[in-house]
């Protein structure tokens, strides 16, 4: 398991309460990610999760609370490219006539001025991050022409060419088979290990405990937070998924459970 050696805190998220008129989509939230730490984000369908990121890197504005990233504001963040973003649903047009190449090196464009144009650096950091996701034979390939599993890995590939502190992932594994979830969460680790620190937010349980020193449980508000193997308890999974707590079930409207 990756514990993180790193000190410090990477995301320190308080009292945070986004709403989308009379939606209520996160309540009061707190939660934190340390420097050098992965923290697991569990919760079912409409629970919040991509909002909290989405608030995370700007997208998204509060009603209430704050959100302090590396030790300072979210818009600083942004401007130095301190927070990489793998979002669930790709933002890429499909149609754009854009390489696979093009888009990781987008990840590269906080540092590379106005004149975008890429530099050594640019290209080396472009070539490993793809390399990392096992996609460097598609560089040249345009984006609209790969798999559902394989621009999920060029997202990936995006924030690493960022090389940025703090990776956010919303739902990195859905659609992958799995040798590419495993080359994910090895690559994830490693970011860990260097000192980096991720919030992933996943459906597959069964990569928390290998990959997540610390998990949170949310359903708007945090249900539970702390040590992954302390929270993913039956009881806590119950309510974060609004199961039978006695059967760990779909309960059937009569009371009982399926
Ligand atoms: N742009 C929006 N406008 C209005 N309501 C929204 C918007 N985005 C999300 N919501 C609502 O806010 C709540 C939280 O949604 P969010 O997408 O953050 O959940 P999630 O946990 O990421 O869900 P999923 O696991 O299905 O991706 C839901 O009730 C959703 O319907």
């Amino acid at each position: 398991m990756s514990t993180g050696t790193g000190t410090g805190t990477a995301l320190a998220v308080r009292g945070l309460t986004v709403r989308y008129r009379e939606t209520v989509a996160l309540e009061d939230v707190t939660l934190d990610v340390g420097a050098g730490q992965a923290c697991g984000l569990v919760g079912m369908n409409g629970s919040g999760k991509s909002t909290l990121f989405r608030t995370v890197v700007g997208l998204v504005r509060a009603q209430a609370g704050s959100v302090e990233v590396l030790g300072g504001s979210v818009a600083q963040a942004r401007a130095r490219g301190a927070v990489g973003y793998v979002p669930q649903q790709d933002d890429l047009d499909r149609d754009f006539p854009v390489s696979v190449r093009d888009v990781v090196l987008m990840g590269r464009y906080h540092r590379m001025g106005p004149t975008r144009r890429a530099r050594p650096d640019d290209d080396r950091a472009v070539a490993e991050a793809l390399a990392r996701v096992g996609l460097e034979g598609l560089a040249g390939r345009q984006i609209g022409r790969l798999s559902g599993g394989q621009r999920q890995r060029v997202l990936l590939a995006r924030a690493l060419a960022q090389e940025a502190r703090l990776l956010l992932l919303d739902e990195p594994f859905t659609g992958l088979d799995v040798m590419s979830q495993a080359a994910v969460t090895e690559v994830l680790r490693e970011i860990v290990d260097a000192g980096g620190s991720v919030l992933v937010s996943t459906h597959d349980l069964s990569v928390l405990p290998d990959l997540c020193s610390r998990s949170v449980l949310l359903h708007h508000r945090v249900l539970a937070a702390g040590p992954t193997a302390d929270v993913l308890t039956p009881a806590n999974l119950a309510r974060t998924f609004g199961l039978d707590p006695a059967t760990g079930r779909v309960p059937t409207r009569g009371g009982g459970s399926r």
